[in-house]
């Protein structure tokens, strides 16, 4: 493609060298440029990519975007800009031949819960007819073929050419999640979303955004900005940035668990089966069946029933098609053990997410619940403490353990959950002394050590939740990433206490 046609998307540039130009790639990495290459330099969070200009050109940049003039060879073209991002995101887009202009976009926000509602909307879509692909944290993924994700939300090259593959492989509609960070960093900037859905804000990234009402802005977009953001915006309004969300979209679809919202349940019957309900929508009331757990799961059935109510579904279709989703990969997973115990693999990271997954076991009145969890390190330190606290309150025995140190120090990390325990009637113990029943918790910082003594103290009728790592199947120490996985920790725990089913993996 000419250099002219990708510069005819970006308005306000100025432009010195050359311009009949082909580049041959768009990179924003200096270390992936080759011979040909257009070069974005970001300015990024930990270093600028102005610096890495003068090695994108020596690599072979015919090219480069910019935020600030820089002294660049006569045989290269510099395109100044105001926001080098935004500018990225939309020649990537005519780069790749607009593949979301050939697609049904819905893009899902909110802190809790935007996975989970990907496989629920995925499913709504083939009920509607379409062949959906889905972008976020577990995989992107289309018709079988599927890779894991790097991010929840692709940086907008890598996003643009995910989606022309799909648009090849034959999708018709996309789902995905928007982070927080793909917000701000414009990493959707173009789409066109025909549905854009809120979750909930509850804190969390607050190393990256400077306070909640930063982090709201950066999710705001999706429904109120210049992106050009959703046309119908699908909004839960249980939670009070929802309520300020619906104010910049009084046309929004709202959803609600307590309160008037277009969806709401009528009646609900929760068991570890399931749930049952009775939920009013516009289509009508929709009878619903689904396998899924928890008040955090019904929540999220009726953020799907809106976006469903949307596509124009009847409630028939809307229910057959939520029936559908059985599970969602390292949500509240089950592992199969013969002690006559839940152990449950979940994705909760947040103080929210936490509560919930919690709130959710509690309400199945278990003898003792179990609760085994970290926290990431180069992640908001400030969500350690409250997770130490949520977990003690809602646990009769909690280990303290590691999720990915990255760089951090792991007992560090540790020392700033214990120190959000301040109940004077939860007691730290040694693992050799704990007490079998009561508020207690213990610190061991090998994940795998965790899980395993976790293991040796389930009794029947215990629940044993694993936190915070879900699906992910590695752990990063340092900078190493290598093999881990807790679902796979705890049938080797329980194999080894003979307590794993015959079929068990
Ligand atoms: C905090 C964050 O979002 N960081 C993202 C951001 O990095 P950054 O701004 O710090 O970039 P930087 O490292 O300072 O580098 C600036 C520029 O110099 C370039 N560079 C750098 C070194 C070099 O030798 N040559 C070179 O050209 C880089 O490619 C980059 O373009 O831009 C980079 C390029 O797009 C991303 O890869 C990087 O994601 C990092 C790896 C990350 O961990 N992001 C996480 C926190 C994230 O995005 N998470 C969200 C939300 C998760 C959720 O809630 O589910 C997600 O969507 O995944
Ligand atoms: N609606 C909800 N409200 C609060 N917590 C929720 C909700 N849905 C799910 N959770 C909890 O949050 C965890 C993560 O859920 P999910 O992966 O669906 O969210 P996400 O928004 O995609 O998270 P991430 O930003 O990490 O990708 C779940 O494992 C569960 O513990
Ligand atoms: N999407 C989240 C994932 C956190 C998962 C947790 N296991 C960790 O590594 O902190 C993030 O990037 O902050
Ligand atoms: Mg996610």
């Amino acid at each position: 493609m000419q250099l002219t046609e990708l510069l005819s998307q970006i308005d306000g540039r100025q432009l010195s060298g050359p311009v009949d130009l082909c580049p041959t790639l768009l990179c924003h990495d200096s270390r992936q440029v080759c011979e040909g290459a257009l070069f974005f330099a970001l300015p990024g969070a930990q270093q600028d990519g102005h610096a890495f200009v003068p090695a994108a050109i020596a690599a072979g940049a015919c090219a480069v975007v910019v935020e600030r003039p820089l002294p660049v060879p006569e045989s290269v073209a510099l395109i100044q800009v105001a926001d080098c991002r935004r500018a990225m995101a939309r020649m990537a887009a005519a780069w790749y031949g607009f593949p979301a202009r050939q697609l049904l976009c819905i893009g899902v926000t909110g802190t809790n819960g935007k996975t989970t509602l990907t496989y629920l909307i995925e499913a709504l879509l083939r009920q509607a007819g379409h062949r959906p692909a889905v972008i976020g944290t577990i995989s992107n993924r289309f018709d079988g073929y599927s890779q894991p994700a790097s991010h929840t939300t692709p940086e907008s090259i890598d996003l643009q050419a995910l989606l022309a593959d799909f648009c090849q492989r034959g999708a018709t509609a996309l789902v995905m999640e928007v982070s927080s960070h793909a917000l701000q960093q414009q990493r959707v900037f173009g789409i066109d979303f025909a549905i854009g859905l809120f979750t909930n804000l509850t804190p969390e990234h607050l190393d990256y955004h400077a306070d909640m009402e930063q982090y709201f802005a950066a999710k705001q977009r999706l429904f109120c900005g210049d992106m050009p953001g959703c046309r119908q915006a699908v909004i839960h309004l249980g939670d009070a940035y929802g309520q300020r969300l619906w104010q910049c979209r009084p046309d929004a679809l709202t959803v609600a668990l307590e309160q008037d919202a277009a969806v709401r349940p009528l009646a609900v019957r929760q068991s570890l089966a399931g749930i049952e309900a009775r939920i009013a929508t516009p289509a009508g009331p929709v009878e619903l069946r689904s396998a899924l757990v928890g008040r955090f799961n019904l929540e999220n059935l009726c953020c799907a029933l809106g976006v469903g109510c949307c596509l124009g579904l009847d409630t028939e279709a809307l229910a057959r098609a939520l029936g559908q989703v059985a599970a969602v990969p390292g949500r509240l997973e089950r592992i199969e053990n013969t002690l006559d115990a839940l152990v449950l693999v979940d994705y909760a990271h947040t103080g929210d997410a936490l509560e919930k997954a919690l709130q959710a076991v509690a309400d199945l009145r278990p003898r003792r619940i179990l609760t085994v969890f970290g926290c990431g390190g180069d992640r908001d330190p400030r969500k350690r403490p409250v997770m130490g606290a949520v977990a003690v309150a809602a646990s009769d025995l909690t280990v303290v353990t590691s999720d990915n140190p990255r760089t951090e120090d792991p007992l560090a990390i540790i020392d700033q959950i214990c120190a959000g325990i301040r109940d004077p009637r939860v007691v730290r113990c040694a693992p050799e002394t704990v007490p079998p029943v009561g508020s207690a918790y213990v610190v061991i910082p090998d994940r795998a050590a965790a899980i395993a003594w976790a293991v040796e103290q389930l009794r029947g009728g215990d629940v044993l939740l694993v936190a915070g790592k879900g699906h992910e199947d590695y752990q990063i120490i340092g900078s190493r990433k290598q093999h881990f996985d807790d679902r796979e920790q705890l049938r080797l725990a329980l194999r080894q206490r003979g307590a794993l089913p015959r079929n068990g993996r």
